[in-house]
C-alpha cells in the first residue's frame, strides 16, 4: 500500500528535534552520540545530517560502519514520526559506497516505500560533500510497528520510569496512543 502522511504530521522543513534525549542517534544528553537532526520532507520522506566525530571512528581517520549503520537507522527510524505510528527496526540492509572521514557532514536522505499492515518498507542514502554529493551509504529497512507495550515491557525500569516521569516524553507517547 502506499504509504500515507498523517495530517498532523510536522510541515516540510520543519526539525523533528530528539525523540528521547538519551538516543545514540538523535539525543543531546548523549555526549558521544551522533546528534543526527532530521527534518520533515514532503510526502513521507526525511533529510537529516549529522557530522562524524573523533568518537565514532572505526579505522583511524574513518567513521566505523555501524555509526554510519546507526545514521541510516535513526533516519530511517524518524519517518514513522510522519506517520504517527511507533515502530521498531526489523531489518537493516546496508551498503558502505565509499570511506566517510571523521569530521564529514552525512547529508541523509529517507522514504518510506510501502506500507503493509504491519510492515514498513522504507530506503535512505547518505551522501557526502553536500545534499547532492556522492552517495557514501545507503539502506533498505523493513520496520515493523509496535505498541507502547513494547517499549515499557522490555525497557530497563529505570529509564522507562524516567522517560515516563518527563512530561514531554508522556505528552508524545500519548500522541502516539491517541493518533494511531
Ligand atoms: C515511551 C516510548 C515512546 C516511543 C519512542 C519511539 C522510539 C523509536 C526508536 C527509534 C530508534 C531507531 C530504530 C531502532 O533502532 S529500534 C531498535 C532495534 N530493533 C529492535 O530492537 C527490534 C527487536 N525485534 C523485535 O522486538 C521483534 O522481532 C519485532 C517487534 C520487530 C517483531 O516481532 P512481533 O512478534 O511483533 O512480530 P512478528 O514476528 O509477528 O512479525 C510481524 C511481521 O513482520 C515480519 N518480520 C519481522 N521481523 C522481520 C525481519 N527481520 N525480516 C523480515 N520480516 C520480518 C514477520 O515475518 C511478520 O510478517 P507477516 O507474517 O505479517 O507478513
Amino acid at each position: 500500500m502506499t504509504p500515507v502522511r498523517h495530517p498532523d504530521a510536522p510541515a516540510p522543513g520543519e526539525l523533528l528535534g530528539a525523540h528521547y534525549g538519551e538516543c545514540f542517534g538523535c539525543g543531546g544528553e548523549q555526549p558521544h552520540g551522533l546528534h543526527l537532526q532530521a527534518r520533515a520532507g514532503e510526502g513521507v520522506s526525511i533529510t537529516a545530517e549529522f557530522t562524524v566525530q573523533p568518537a565514532h571512528q572505526g579505522a583511524p581517520g574513518l567513521a566505523h560502519g555501524g555509526v554510519l549503520a546507526t545514521a541510516l537507522d535513526e533516519t530511517l527510524g524518524s519517518l514513522n514520526w510522519l506517520l504517527r505510528t511507533i515502530a521498531v527496526t526489523g531489518r537493516l540492509e546496508t551498503d558502505f559506497v565509499r570511506p566517510v572521514p571523521v569530521g564529514t557532514t552525512l547529508y541523509l536522505e529517507a522514504e518510506v516505500t510501502a506500507v503493509a499492515g504491519r510492515k514498513i518498507y522504507s530506503r535512505a542514502t547518505g551522501r557526502v560533500g553536500g545534499p547532492e554529493g556522492p552517495v557514501a551509504v545507503r539502506a533498505e529497512a523493513l520496520f515493523i510497528e509496535v505498541q507502547v507495550d513494547h517499549f515499557v515491557n522490555h525497557g530497563r525500569p529505570e529509564e522507562i520510569k524516567a522517560a515516563m516521569s518527563d512530561p514531554d516524553q508522556i505528552r508524545r507517547a500519548r500522541a502516539f496512543e491517541v493518533n494511531p
